[in-house]
Parts: structure tokens; C-alpha cells; sequence
């Protein structure tokens, strides 16, 4: 037997390191009568929200009727199960009747078919004459009208100091013996996640009667291996609606689970099929757009369509074999949380074509080694030379540097790449026959130039991360004044790759 099921806690006082919050809810329960509002717990999955809200209506002697918001139930049903339940008391005197609803997932409406889940469950929530506890991961994926109608505990991570006990004491009820130091590297590779840490003693403790310091590393457990297996569907093998059915089963929200998509997708995608899918997932990107700009949650489901039928239904051929998918780069997640997916991928192309290589090389390795080079556009000249040579505006420049879009900084470098452009575009205009790109207007025919005349020295890493072509430094006297005091340590050798 599961040994989380074996040993929930039946009582509140049983809720392990969330001290605080089973105060609070307790609490919540003493005075329900007085302010009759829902309660949200939220925090990380694994650390007893669930456990805490069924050990609570245990200790109350409530019935309790369990839901999951993000089962695909039309709002009639969540209305007529849940409402009723949460209303038929109005009758019953006293707490003896009292039934608790406790929605499960309550940051996850999107996933639910009917588009008037969220509003159906806030109105539910505000209506409910019985008592309801609401759980979720973020409660800031709720929506606002939501999560004003609740009273709100948050929940924290179980610290290492108490899931120790909780890990020793299990032990010893099933009888296997323990070194300290393994049940210490448990707790700390479940980070705050009581419900893994109790699922990775179980897996260990099967065929063994002692738990030693070496079992723990070999035993390490995968708590993205979810994920892995969806790639591995959608990329590899699913049909459309098999890609979208699983992905219900993935613990990431839209949001996250686009990233991971999109960075493995291309290790097995080719071609057209690529060309296809990452047109799904622009798709997919301007419903989370959406989401992000209305905070409803229903367009989820457009995205999430997009993202996993989409990209399923691209491929033209099954995938075999075995491929190292790896979780989304810091540079994908940083394009996207900051909704600047379009200022990424302008850049990403302007390296592509200046460059020859793929939009996925210059977002993947390009963009990042760029965006430390320029960080802060502490390297002014080197980041003025960028500007000019993929003709970036300052929000891009800004993108890349993570330097405030209207800053005098990214302004004045700007106006200097374009200065530098026109002075390239009047020497070429001059017939500098031989020194075309070194002083290339960026045409877009100016990288084919630069590429069939590569000259094969490149000077830096950097030089072979662009794979354009890379000249002398010819030009660098003629860049624009450097009117900026601010730059703490010109790299030349970095400029070159520009010129
Ligand atoms: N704070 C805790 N005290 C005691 N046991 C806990 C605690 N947190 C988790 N557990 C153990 O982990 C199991 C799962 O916990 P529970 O389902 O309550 O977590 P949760 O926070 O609701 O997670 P999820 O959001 O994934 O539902 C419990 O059955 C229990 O065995």
C-alpha cells in the first residue's frame, strides 16, 4: 500500500511544519459561522493542503464531498454537485449536517471544457452556504474574482527539520532500519515536498530491511520525469487529440510546458514539420498572450491545443529512439515570463539571417552568449556594434541588456548604431569592393556575402557561436563617439564579430 495513503494524517494536529497554517485554519473553522467564506490553501504540491482540509472536517465530524476543478465537468455539473451540497444544509440546525466542498485545483479552471468554470465557481463560492476550501498550487493563477471571494491561507514547504521525523517515524513503523544521513539526503532532494520525500523512503525501502547513506543516490527520483514522458509522447508518437489528452496529465502549467516543447522539439522536429509546429506554437503563444492580458484562464485550453495537438499533428513520420530532452533554458523562460517572446524571436531571426545559421541556434546559444556580453550594456561599444549589425531598435537593445528600454543608455546606443549603419552604407556606396562586409549596411543579402567570404578566422568563442562571417576589426575607429562613461571594460576582440 501507497504509503502517503497509509499515513495521512486523519487529524489536523497530525499536519507536519505548516504550524502557522493549520492555526489559521482552524481558525477559519472556529468562525465560519460568523463570516461564511470559502477559505483557499495554497503552496506547493506534496506539503498537506489536501490532507489538511480532510483532517480538518475529520476533526469537525464534516462530510466532506471532493471535487477537481480541472476535470473536464461542465458548469451544471460543478453547479448541481457542488451547489447542492454546499447549500442543501441551509436546513440542517447546527454543525451535525455540515458538509465541506473541497475543489481541488482551483488554480487549474482552464483545463475544465466548460468556459464559464472560473465564474461558475466564484459565484458558487460567494453562494455556498456550507463551508468550502478551495485548493491550489498559486493561488495567483486564480482568477482576482476568485480568489477575493476566499479567505487565504498559504501553506510553505516542509523544511528538512520536519520531514526527518516524519521519514524516522515511518521507519520504524514499517520496521526498516535507517542511517540518518539517508534519510537527511531525502528530505533534501524533495526540497519541501513531504508527499515525495515519503514516496522516494517507500521506493527504497521495497526489498531492502535497511535504508543506507548509498542506497539514497542511486534511488534519486525525477520530479520532471512527468514531463519527460509527455515529450516523449507528443514528439515522438501521439496522435493530435492522444498529445492533448495527455497533457492533462502533466503537473506544468501552459505557460511552462510551452517552453519545454519548444526547446526539445527541435532535437527530433526537421524541416517543414519544424516549420509547422512552430507555427502551432506561436499559435499557442498568443493565447497565453491573451490569458496574461485578461487573466481568463479559458483561453488555456486554445493554447494548450496549439502546443500539444498542434505539434503532434506537425510530424510528418514517427521518431524513434532515444532523445536527451532537457528542461527549458533560462533564456526561454526569461523570453517568455516576460511576454517578450516577439522581441526574442525578431532578434533570433536578425542572427539567423545575418548569420546562417538556424532561428534555434541563435535562440538557444547566440541570444544568451550576446545578452552576457552586453549585459547591462556594460560593453558599450561591443553592444552599439550589435545594435548596428542586426539592426536592432531599443527595445531590443533593451531585451538583450536587460537596460531599461528608455534609458539614456540604450538611446544614445541606438542613435549610434544607426549612425555607425549610415557610415557603413556610404562606404559601400563608395565601392569598397573588397571590404563589402566589413563595412555592411546589413542588407539582407549582406550575410550571404559575409558568409561565402568567411574568411575562417575567427578570432573569439563568439566568433564561432555566430557562425557569420567575422573580420577585422577595420572599422572600429569609425564607430560613433562613445559619449558614455559608463562602460567599464571595452572588449575588442568581442566587437570584432560585428564589423
Ligand atoms: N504537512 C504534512 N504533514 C503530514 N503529512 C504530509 C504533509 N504534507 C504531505 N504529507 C503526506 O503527503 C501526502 C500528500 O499530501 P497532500 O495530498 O495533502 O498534499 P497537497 O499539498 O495537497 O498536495 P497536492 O497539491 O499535490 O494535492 C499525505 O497523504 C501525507 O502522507
Amino acid at each position: 500500500m501507497d504509503w502517503t495513503e497509509k499515513y495521512r494524517p486523519s487529524s489536523l494536529d497530525e499536519i507536519r511544519g505548516n504550524d502557522k497554517a493549520r492555526d489559521a485554519l482552524q481558525e477559519w473553522a472556529d468562525t465560519w459561522e460568523d463570516h461564511r467564506e470559502a477559505v483557499v490553501l495554497h503552496g506547493s504540491p506534496g506539503i498537506g493542503k489536501t490532507s489538511a482540509a480532510h483532517a480538518l472536517a475529520s476533526d469537525e465530524g464534516w462530510a466532506t464531498i471532493e471535487l477537481n476543478a480541472s476535470d473536464s465537468r461542465t458548469k451544471d455539473v460543478i453547479e448541481r454537485v457542488a451547489g447542492e451540497a454546499a447549500k442543501s444544509g441551509t436546513l440542517t440546525a447546527g454543525e451535525a449536517g455540515r458538509r465541506v466542498v473541497i475543489l481541488d485545483e482551483a488554480d487549474n479552471l482552464h483545463g475544465n471544457v466548460d468556459r464559464g468554470g472560473s465564474a461558475a465557481i466564484t459565484s458558487l463560492v460567494k453562494e455556498a452556504s456550507q463551508p468550502m476550501i478551495l485548493i491550489a498550487n498559486d493561488f495567483y493563477e486564480m482568477s482576482s474574482g476568485l480568489r477575493n471571494a476566499c479567505q487565504e491561507i498559504e501553506f510553505r514547504d516542509v523544511s528538512k527539520r520536519s520531514i526527518v521525523p516524519v521519514l524516522r517515524d515511518l521507519c520504524r513503523k514499517e520496521g526498516v532500519e535507517y542511517d540518518d544521513a539517508a534519510l537527511d539526503q531525502i528530505a533534501e532532494m524533495n526540497s519541501g515536498d513531504l508527499r515525495g520525500a515519503i514516496k522516494d523512503l517507500q521506493a527504497m525501502a521495497e526489498g531492502r530491511d535497511r535504508i543506507g547513506a548509498d542506497d539514497v543516490v542511486t534511488g534519486e527520483r525525477d520530479k520532471t520525469e512527468g514531463v519527460f514522458d509527455y515529450l516523449d509522447t507528443v514528439i515522438k508518437e501521439a496522435g493530435a487529440e492522444e498529445a492533448l489528452k495527455a497533457s492533462y496529465d502533466v503537473d506544468e502549467t501552459p505557460d511552462d510546458l510551452i517552453n519545454w516543447i519548444e526547446d526539445n522539439m527541435p532535437k527530433d522536429y526537421e524541416g517543414e514539420e519544424l516549420a509547422v509546429a512552430y507555427d502551432f506554437l506561436a499559435n499557442a503563444d498568443r493565447w497565453l498572450g491573451r490569458v496574461r492580458a485578461t487573466q481568463n484562464y479559458t483561453f488555456w485550453r486554445y493554447a494548450g491545443d496549439n502546443m500539444t495537438a498542434g505539434v503532434a499533428a506537425a510530424r510528418r513520420e514517427p521518431k524513434g529512439g532515444w532523445t536527451r530532452y532537457g528542461p527549458p533554458s533560462y533564456w526561454s523562460k526569461l523570453g517568455r515570463s516576460r511576454g517578450t517572446r516577439n522581441k526574442r524571436d525578431y532578434v533570433a531571426r536578425r542572427i539567423a539571417e545575418a548569420g546562417g545559421v538556424s532561428m534555434s541556434t541563435a535562440r538557444r546559444e547566440i541570444l544568451p552568449h550576446l545578452s552576457v556580453m552586453t549585459h547591462h550594456c556594460k560593453n558599450r561599444e561591443l553592444t552599439v556594434a550589435m545594435a548596428a549589425k542586426y539592426e536592432l531598435e531599443a527595445k531590443h537593445v533593451s531585451f538583450i541588456t536587460g537596460s531599461g528600454e528608455d534609458t539614456n543608455k540604450v538611446q544614445s546606443i541606438v542613435e549610434d548604431a544607426e549612425r555607425l549603419r549610415e557610415e557603413r552604407a556610404v562606404e559601400n556606396a563608395g565601392g569598397a569592393f573588397d571590404d563589402a562586409h566589413a563595412g555592411g549596411s546589413e542588407e539582407t543579402t549582406d550575410s550571404e556575402e559575409a558568409d561565402a567570404e568567411d574568411d575562417g578566422e575567427p578570432e573569439s568563442a563568439q566568433a564561432s557561436l555566430d557562425g557569420s562571417a567575422t573580420d577585422e576589426p577595420a572599422d572600429a575607429e569609425t564607430d560613433a563617439p562613445a559619449d558614455s562613461t559608463d562602460d567599464e571594460d571595452d572588449d575588442q576582440a568581442g566587437l570584432t564579430d560585428f564589423m
